[in-house]
């Protein structure tokens, strides 16, 4: 039985784009490439498309961190600080589950971020539910599609 995993999202599977690795037996992270050569210009936040969807059980997460040597070695900082990619965007019709990494470039030059590049790592984890707990239903968009 498949239990958590990651797949290519349909637009990007003539792209030769890999699939997420851990690059050693205890790493924690799994490492996201980018799906195409993006170039942020100084100050400048861009979601940095990764090719990948990821499917997991249900009280499952993944989180999505940066990695430890962006700031320094590649100017750039994943800009929302977590990444929170729940289990049902996994699939949702408006863009399949497609994970971005939001970067920004904290350099006063432009940065560029080739294609294949590892740019930010996930790690998936169970999480909690609180008492009395009602959420229902199922996610239907991508980014900012549950409203304010
Ligand atoms: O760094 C991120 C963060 C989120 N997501 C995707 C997966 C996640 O399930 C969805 C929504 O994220 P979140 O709940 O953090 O964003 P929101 O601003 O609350 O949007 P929404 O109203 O769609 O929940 O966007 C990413 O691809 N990358
Ligand atoms: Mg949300």
């Amino acid at each position: 039985m498949t239990k958590r995993g990651f797949e290519i999202v349909t637009a990007y599977q003539a792209a030769s784009v890999s699939l997420p690795v851990r690059t050693t037996a205890h790493a924690a992270g799994y490492d996201f490439q980018a799906a195409e050569t993006i170039v942020l210009a100084p100050g400048e936040i861009k979601l940095i498309p990764t090719g990948i969807k990821a499917y997991m059980q249900s009280g499952e997460v993944l989180y999505l961190y940066d990695r430890s040597s962006n700031p320094r070695k590649k100017g750039l900082v994943l800009i929302n600080s977590v990444g929170v990619i729940d289990g049902d965007y996994y699939g949702n019709p408006d863009n399949e589950g497609h994970i971005f990494a939001q970067m920004k470039n904290i350099t006063d030059e432009p940065v560029t971020v080739e294609k294949g590049e590892r740019i930010v790592q996930g790690v998936f984890a169970p999480f909690l539910m609180a008492d009395d707990d009602t959420a229902h239903g199922t996610r239907l968009g991508g980014f900012g599609s549950t409203g304010k």
